[in-house]
């Protein structure tokens, strides 16, 4: 296993005038839950599109899985945009169908039992699904590929926060056995704090902290206090 499925090294993206990332430096060790973290517009979805190869940095360089981003990595990268809809007039069973003819390493079976445990209707057309039932579509259509890398762009939106802890539950049970390496970016950490092992805190398109969560707890005590600290100026209380 290569020992950093991410790297960045002086990365800058602009639209424009607007800075989306700022000479970014950061490496992400292969293998574990990463949280990208940060408030609205500090640069986790542009971050996740230059892994993705839809991005391309304006300076700096960028590898993930040990290359540039580009079709070849991506056949190994399970992405969840954000904003992810599907067709409404497809049922869940049809989407996980598309799933298995087009994804690769996806597993009808696996996507079948994560159903299950998130409750969705298989015959139920999305088109009248709840935003949150969506939402589960579009996760499992990532969770069911056996990728070495699963990137998931706030994945949680939409759901509410009882389903949204027991997808946590079944995601750290799923996780545990497995030797994926996994980035999921949110600005709402506290229902989803035990799910990361290693923390990657954005500001203005910088790392401004990154390392082993139980670090960051141990630095800064709990999550209200690590944003109140690093994101004075956004946080709110
Ligand atoms: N296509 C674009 N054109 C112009 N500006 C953009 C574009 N995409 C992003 N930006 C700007 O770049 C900055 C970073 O945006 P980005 O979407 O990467 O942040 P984010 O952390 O994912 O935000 P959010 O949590 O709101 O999704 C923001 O100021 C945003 O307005």
């Amino acid at each position: 296993m290569i020992p950093n499925i991410v790297e960045c090294h002086q990365v800058t993206k602009r639209y424009g005038q607007k800075i989306a990332l700022d000479r970014l430096e950061l490496a992400i060790p292969a293998g574990r839950i990463t949280g990208i973290l940060g408030p609205n517009g500090c640069g986790k979805s542009t971050l996740f599109r230059t892994l993705t190869g839809m991005v391309r940095p304006d300076e700096g360089r960028v590898e993930v899985l040990g290359k540039t981003p580009g079709w070849r990595t991506n056949q190994s990268i399970a992405y969840l945009p954000d904003r992810a809809r599907w067709y409404p007039n497809h049922t869940a069973r049809q989407a996980l169908e598309w799933g298995n003819s087009f994804l690769p390493g996806f597993s009808m079976e696996r996507a079948i039992q994560l159903a299950d445990e998130m409750e969705i209707d298989l015959d139920m057309r999305v088109g009248g699904m709840s935003k949150g039932q969506e939402a589960r579509i579009m996760l499992i259509l990532c969770l069911a590929r056996d990728v070495d890398l699963v990137v998931l762009d706030e994945p949680f939106t939409g759901i509410d926060v009882m389903s949204r802890e027991a997808i946590v539950a079944s995601l750290i049970d799923f996780l545990e056995e497995s030797e994926q390496s996994i980035l999921i970016s949110t600005h709402d950490i506290q229902e989803v704090e035990g799910l990361f092992d290693y923390t990657v805190m954005l500001k203005e398109g910088r790392a401004i902290w990154s390392g082993n969560s139980e670090d960051l707890r141990a630095e800064y005590g709990s999550l209200r206090n690590v944003f109140r600290k690093l994101y004075a100026k956004e946080w709110n209380d």
